[in-house]
């Protein structure tokens, strides 16, 4: 017999997509595809793409829902990732076996290993800002926080340089290109060839384990990670979470770089309310103050434009769980064996007041309506939030306490959403 509460319980809407040719088109093309059917069928709905059924949830009470039970979910990746990232990689995990790779891999992100990387980043923004400063021309500063982000991950923390460097930034690049397409690997596909080029990609960071001692990056700090039965973690198993750590960590911390930037220059009263802080702030930290030096007792306004970022335009517009047994969300109960998407970036939106404007304020005086978790939550939060915090704060404490940039005309300052959303024509920026 149904309980009272069960008999609270809405059944699952459902959007009636069959094939789901439809609606994976309209994923890929429209930016409020979610935001729609949220509208339509409240904050937990059904649909299909590509065949693949997608339960899509937004909003604070769905979001700490599905978090409180974690034994009844699971991680859930596309095939074509899971197939890329590889069956070792923690991504790919669940339970101890999960727990014991997030120990060891999480050590790359202590304070005191940040501590380590800290003098590198400055550099690199130091090396940047000279090179904007002697510019004739303009630099698309995008295409500029990409390349910052993927070496403060290659060689700050892998501790690669030069052709090494380069090689594995472009087979590493073959290798995004086929993250999200069909896992067929077919002679000539995308697919084929990102498939050749992480067996590339897994023979160097092999090679750069085997450095690990020379002391240029992190991974010295990962020497005697156990797995979940106490044995030694295998040089196979650990390449794999390194892969991990460049595509979750390159694209995801530029993006959310590159936003922050644009939003600043297209906002001038934004930037000259944060400039007020920033010219208060000593540049370059030392290096061992480099993690507090800007965080948010420091440098309040720099945090709440971080937020501000992070709520309008996420760099993971949304992740993933599997269900292992029916669960019951925002009042709706989700069967077992559903994939479920945490709609991010529609539920940043999703509350009452002004929430499709840029107003870092609001982080500061009312606080925000909206469920923030840019970083995700529960067992699978982002491993390396405290090494992207600190990148983007260096970087515009860097960038913004030396120069007054401004944005070139007639170019198209829209976003390009997938993979992460990055201005489409680059961000041509000149330093004034
Ligand atoms: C602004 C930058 C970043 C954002 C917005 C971001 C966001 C996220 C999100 C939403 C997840 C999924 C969490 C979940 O499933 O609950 C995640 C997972 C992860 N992130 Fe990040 N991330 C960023 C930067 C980084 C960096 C710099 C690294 C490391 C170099 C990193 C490493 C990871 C790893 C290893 C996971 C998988 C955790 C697991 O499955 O247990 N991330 N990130």
């Amino acid at each position: 017999m149904a309980s009272s509460d069960d008999a609270k319980l809405r059944p699952l809407p459902n959007t009636a997509a069959l094939s789901g040719v439809l609606e994976a088109f309209a994923f890929f093309r429209d930016p409020a595809f979610a935001q729609k059917r949220f509208k339509r069928h409240g904050n937990v709905f059904e649909t299909s793409l590509l065949g693949q059924p997608m339960v899509f949830i937004q909003g604070g009470q769905a979001i700490s829902d599905l978090l409180a039970q974690p034994n009844a979910v699971e991680g859930w990746w596309p095939e074509s990732v899971r197939k890329l990232l590889g069956s070792h990689s923690l991504a790919n995990r669940n339970g101890a076996s999960h727990r014991a790779r997030r120990r060891v891999i999480g050590q790359l992100f202590s304070a005191s290993a940040l501590q380590r990387y800290s003098a590198g980043i400055i550099s690199m923004v130091k090396d940047l800002a000279d090179e904007l400063q002697a510019a004739t021309t303009a630099l698309p500063l995008a295409e500029r926080m990409r390349r910052f982000a993927f070496s403060v991950i290659a060689t700050t923390v892998l501790g690669l340089e030069g052709t090494d460097r380069d090689e594995l930034f472009v087979d590493f690049e073959i290798w995004t290109r086929a993250l999200f397409s069909i896992p067929i690997a077919l002679p000539g596909s995308s697919f084929a060839k990102a498939l050749k080029a992480r067996e590339r990609l897994l023979k160097r960071l092999q090679k750069v384990l085997l450095k690990a001692s020379n002391g240029n990056g992190g991974l010295d700090l990962l020497a005697g990670g156990l797995d979940e039965a106490g044995i030694p973690l295998t040089d196979e198993d650990v390449v794999e979470q390194l892969l991990l750590l460049l595509f979750a960590g390159y694209e995801t911390t530029a993006s959310s770089l590159s936003c922050l930037m644009r939003e600043l220059l297209l906002n001038p009263q934004v930037e000259t309310w944060l400039r007020e802080e920033i010219d208060g702030l000593d540049w370059p930290p030392a290096p061992e103050q480099a993690t507090t030096a800007y965080d948010q007792v420091n440098a309040p306004k720099l945090d709440a434009v971080v937020s501000e970022i992070m709520r309008l335009t996420p760099a993971v517009g949304g992740f993933f769980r599997r269900t292992k047994c029916a669960l019951v969300i925002d009042g709706v109960e989700v069967p077992k064996n559903r994939v479920v998407q945490v709609a991010l970036a529609a539920s940043n939106r999703h509350g009452a007041g002004d929430l499709e404007a840029f107003r870092p304020q609001r982080h500061l005086d009312d606080g925000c309506s909206a469920t923030l978790l840019p970083f995700g939550g529960g067992e699978r939060v982002c491993l390396g939030k405290p090494l992207a915090e600190l990148e983007i704060r260096l970087m515009v404490v860097g960038l913004f306490h030396q120069l007054r940039l401004h944005l070139i005309p007639d170019q198209d300052l829209t976003l390009q959403m997938l993979p992460s959303p990055t201005p489409r024509d680059g961000l041509l920026t000149k330093v004034l």
